[in-house]
């Protein structure tokens, strides 16, 4: 039995995760945290995610929790994901990392972590995201240089990072595919007179609104004809659901950097 740890247990996609965990074969809910000072600590974690007790309180200290789990969780927030990934990597607990929205220096920390232990780290846990991500990889080296490529991406009125994660991962593909860098060819939004667009750049435009859980279209528009790739999420089950494959295969792993194409088999 793998034992699973989930910080941000009465987040959006905590509650998801421990569903998600106590339906899967093989994997145990070991603890459950939530910051300092949340309304629901010492809760039971299954009532809180609406499942039914399962006898693991939301604590707020991951370290005192330590000896009750095998692989930890992540979707709360980058700086929160970088003191949990301290210590896994002292305790040699394996990671799988939803969270969204590192800068470049903090996707080195966890790169230089997964020297010492396991990690799946991807920003859309998906099956159908990563199936994208293969379709656009296809079609930007076929539609290569012709067309112009705008990358829409759609969440919530909560969400704190912008474009998301899964846009960007969108972009860095199809970058990759046309020998382009993402750092340089990226235009994030257009406002007064931009002048004519350039083919070499990547746009992306972010809608923020109500309750949409998750949206992403990549355009490649020529003159003539456009094919647009369209990913969308309806429940927050479809990325938790990827999160505990991934937690069950990472258990079983050395020290590595992964991500969903390798827990997938892509
Ligand atoms: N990779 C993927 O498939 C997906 C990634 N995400 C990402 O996951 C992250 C979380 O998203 P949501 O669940 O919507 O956010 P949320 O705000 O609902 O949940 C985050 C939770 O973390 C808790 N938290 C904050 N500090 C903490 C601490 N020190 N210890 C323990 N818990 C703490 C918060 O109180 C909150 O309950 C975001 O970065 C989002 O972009 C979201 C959905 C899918
Ligand atoms: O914050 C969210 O909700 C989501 N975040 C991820 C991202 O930034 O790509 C994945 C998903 O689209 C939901």
């Amino acid at each position: 039995m793998t034992r699973i740890a989930i910080p941000g247990a009465a987040g959006r996609m905590g509650r998801n995760l421990i569903d998600a965990c106590q339906r899967t074969e093989g994997l145990s809910l070991g603890a459950a945290t939530e910051r300092p000072g949340h309304e629901l600590i010492g809760s039971d974690a299954g009532v809180v995610a609406g499942v039914g007790a399962l006898g693991v309180l939301i604590g707020d200290n991951l370290e005192a929790v330590v000896d009750d789990f095998d692989v930890l969780i992540d979707f709360t927030a980058p700086a929160v994901t970088l003191v949990h990934l301290d210590l896994c990597r002292r305790h040699g607990k394996s990671m799988v990392i939803g969270t969204t929205g590192f800068s470049e220096e903090q996707k080195q920390q966890i790169q230089d972590a997964a020297k010492d232990i396991s990690i799946v780290f991807a920003p859309n846990m998906s099956v159908g995201v990563n199936l994208c991500l293969k379709l656009l990889d296809i079609a930007a080296r076929v539609l290569g240089d012709d067309v112009d490529i705008e990358i829409i991406e759609a969440h919530h009125r909560h969400k704190v990072d912008a474009p998301s994660g899964t846009a960007l991962r969108m972009g860095e593909v199809v970058a990759d595919a046309l020998g382009r860098d993402l750092k340089t060819c990226a235009v994030y939004g257009r406002e007064g007179i931009t002048g004519a667009r350039d083919r070499n750049t990547i746009g992306f435009e972010t809608i923020r609104a109500g309750d949409i859980v998750g949206e992403h279209t990549v355009m490649f528009a020529a003159e003539g004809e456009r094919v647009e790739i369209i990913h969308k999420a309806s429940s927050r089950m479809t990325f938790a659901s990827g999160a505990v494959r991934a937690a069950g295969w990472v258990s079983g792993h050395s020290s590595g950097l992964y991500d969903m194409h390798d827990v997938l088999g892509l």
